[in-house]
């Protein structure tokens, strides 16, 4: 009899883990090459399910493609390592268990970070090498992101007519990571073609359960369920599952009931687990009928005490000049002059304070903590740069709830300068994601959705802007990066320094057609070291040789020469407010009485082209 035609009266037992049951043993590799390397502890794990009670055994090929094999440089063996792993199934199985070939998904919490392309031509490599060596069917497991399931799985529909089962990762029980609702998915995944449908990994039976309740008996298709043993432990610098076999007896029945007839196990299960499922529901008949528990859909409410305590930034310079300027958090524990300065520069009526993130990756008091005191004490509306480089994920996400909390809404998304340009060249930088996933992530949040798509209940309203630096080679490519960091969601930008007319002109010239407006970066030079330091050692930062000529002039003169950057600032503060509505100005080793003049001026300047009509009204 077929797998599927058994299926249609009776459940049946998959197998458990292959990977952690490995790890467990202490194997930490590549798990899939040890189809080549150790055919025998592969097929002594078929060996130990089958005893177990195992009708139906996996090919250990989870991650035997392209994409993932060549991180351990087995890109070439993706024919020989599933060959050789159809080949350990059969000699164990013997035509006892159905043998299905295992596919598993690539994409995680950042579906774009591989595109369908690379999927698909890697998902055909391994599926032929699979249907080559003749497999009763096929289990595509461990999918987080649907658009990825739905893609291989018609390619695999469009080769086949073995059986298919597809199973998906939940995001939280009910709901994969788009929000997407389970039950949904798997009607999709019916309809694109797939025999069974179900979950796998990521959680226990406890939560599996709970998402299997909301499932409705697909109409032709079965259900199946792989939960994992247990949430994993990390002790001792490894990972393990302290899970008792005999909670998956309690549960077995449990599945049962929500109608699953092909029941295996996922991470952190072993023989006993299976020898459990198998005591309780081996050849039992499944249920044709059942009582869904439909959620009722959560909707996100805007938070009624949260509100925006300004008008946007993209929206005011859109209108009117605007002055921005940079006050870096202090390096020491001192912060009285960061405070004067703030005071200061509030008085002269700028528009926002931004504060960095650990600039140049030098160590500085937390930014969201000053920011908060300004605004709290001093009125002053913060802006706070956030970099890539120092949270993960997880803390990315966790800081930026907090600024909401605490009523900060601007916010400057940034990768960020890598670490071994700072302080501490040795700590990691993150980078979980770059400058264009974290504006996404931010924008996510505003409607109400946590990165993994998970239901916030409220809106943030950041209005987020992006980092523009236009003093590359190609000032083309800078601005298609504009473009992108536009379609991920950023309502304007920022610039690095510029330092010449001429730069001035090429940027407008280039980023004109832009709808989301710039605030242009100027920064006095304070010394003709300063000057050299920047142009010739800071990324992304050049400087007229004209500008440094005047500054090298003044070498011995410490005044005069922080004096003529002020002036040399004010000459393309003119230049800059003849294109751009937006000035942001960054304070060097917060010299603030030097942002402060340059503020002072900026105005001036802004209130002059404005005519008499304005100049008595506040340009900012
Ligand atoms: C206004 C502003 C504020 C900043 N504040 C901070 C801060 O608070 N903390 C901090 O650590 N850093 C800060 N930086 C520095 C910034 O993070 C780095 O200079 C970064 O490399 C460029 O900006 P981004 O992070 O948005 O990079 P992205 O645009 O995300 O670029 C990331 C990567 O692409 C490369 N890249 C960028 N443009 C091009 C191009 N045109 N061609 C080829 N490759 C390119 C970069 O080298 C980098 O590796 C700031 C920069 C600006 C402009
Ligand atoms: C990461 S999900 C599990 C993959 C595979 N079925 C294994 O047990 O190794
Ligand atoms: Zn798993």
């Amino acid at each position: 009899m077929s797998f599927l035609e058994k299926l249609k009266n009776q459940i049946l037992i998959a197998d458990g883990a292959m990977g952690t049951l490995l790890y467990s043993y202490g194997t930490d590799c590549c798990f899939e090459e040890l189809n080549l390397s150790h055919p025998e502890q592969i097929q002594h794990i078929h060996q130990a399910y089958i005893d177990a009670g195992a009708d139906v055994i996996q090919t250990n090929t989870y991650a035997a493609n392209y994409l993932k094999l060549s991180r351990y440089g087995l890109e070439d063996s993706v024919k020989d390592i599933n060959s050789a792993a159809v080949h350990h199934a059969k000699k164990v199985a013997k035509n006892r268990a159905f043998i299905l070939g295992t596919i598993g998904g690539n994409r995680g919490i950042k579906p774009n970070s591989i595109s369908l392309e690379e999927i698909k031509r890697s998902f055909r490599e391994q599926l032929y090498c699979l249907l080559l060596e003749e497999v009763d069917g096929l289990l595509l497991e461990t999918f987080y992101d649907l658009e990825e399931l739905e893609t291989v799985l018609a390619i695999a529909r469009k080769e086949t007519k073995l059986p298919i089962i597809a199973q998906v990762s939940i995001q939280e029980p009910g709901f994969l990571q788009n929000r997407t609702p389970v039950n949904e998915a798997l009607k999709r995944l019916e309809s694109i073609g797939a025999d069974v449908v179900g979950l796998n990994c990521r959680v226990g039976p406890h939560h599996m359960l709970l998402t299997l309740e909301q499932i409705e008996l697909p109409k032709q298709a079965y259900l199946s369920a792989y939960p994992n043993a247990s949430l994993p432990a990390y002790t001792d610098g490894k990972f393990h599952y302290d899970s008792d076999a005999d909670y998956f007896r309690r549960a077995a029945n449990e599945f049962r009931k929500q109608g699953v007839r092909l029941i295996g196990g996922c991470c952190g299960t072993t023989p006993e687990h299976i020898r459990m499922f198998a005591a309780e529901l081996k050849n039992k008949t499944p249920i044709k009928e059942k009582i869904v528990k439909f959620t009722p859909k959560v909707t996100v409410v805007e938070d009624p005490t949260i509100k925006r305590e300004h008008t946007p930034l993209q929206e005011i310079v859109k209108q009117r000049p605007s002055v921005i300027v940079e006050l870096d958090p202090p390096r020491k524990l001192d912060t009285r002059k960061f405070f004067d300065g703030a005071k200061a520069l509030k008085e002269a009526g700028i528009d926002a304070i931004t504060l960095a993130d650990n600039s140049l990756a030098q160590v500085r008091i937390s930014n969201e903590s000053l920011g908060y005191l300004i605004k709290q004490e001093l009125g002053i509306r913060p802006l706070i740069h956030i970099s890539c480089r120092d949270r993960n994920i997880i803390g990315l996400q966790s800081h930026l709830m907090g600024l909401h909390t605490l009523g900060m809404h601007d916010v400057l998304a940034i990768t960020g300068d890598p670490a071994r340009v700072g302080d501490f060249p040795g700590a990691s930088s993150v980078y979980d994601v770059s400058s264009f996933e974290l504006i996404q992530m931010i924008k996510q949040l505003n409607e109400g959705l946590s990165f993994s798509g998970k239901d916030l209940g409220q809106k943030t309203a950041f209005s987020i802007a992006g980092a523009f630096n236009p003093n590359v080679r190609s000032i083309e490519k800078a601005v298609k990066r504009l473009e992108k960091k536009m379609d991920c969601g950023a309502d304007y930008f920022i610039s690095q320094p510029i330092f010449s007319e001429e730069k001035l002109l090429e940027v407008y010239e280039h980023t004109k057609h832009l709808k989301a407006p710039i605030y242009i970066g100027l920064m006095p030079l304070t010394s003709s070291r300063n000057a050299e330091f920047l142009h010739n050692e800071v990324p992304g930062i050049k400087i007229a040789d004209s500008i440094r000529e005047r500054m090298a002039k003044l070498n011995d003169q410490p005044n005069l020469a922080a004096r003529e950057g002020v002036e040399i600032t004010k000459s393309l503060i003119d230049a800059a407010l003849d294109l751009f509505n937006g000035i942001y100005l960054i304070t060097p080793f917060l010299r603030y009485e030097l942002t402060l003049e340059l503020a002072l001026y900026a105005r001036q300047r802004a209130q002059e082209l404005r005519g008499n009509i304005h100049a008595k009204t506040t340009i900012y």
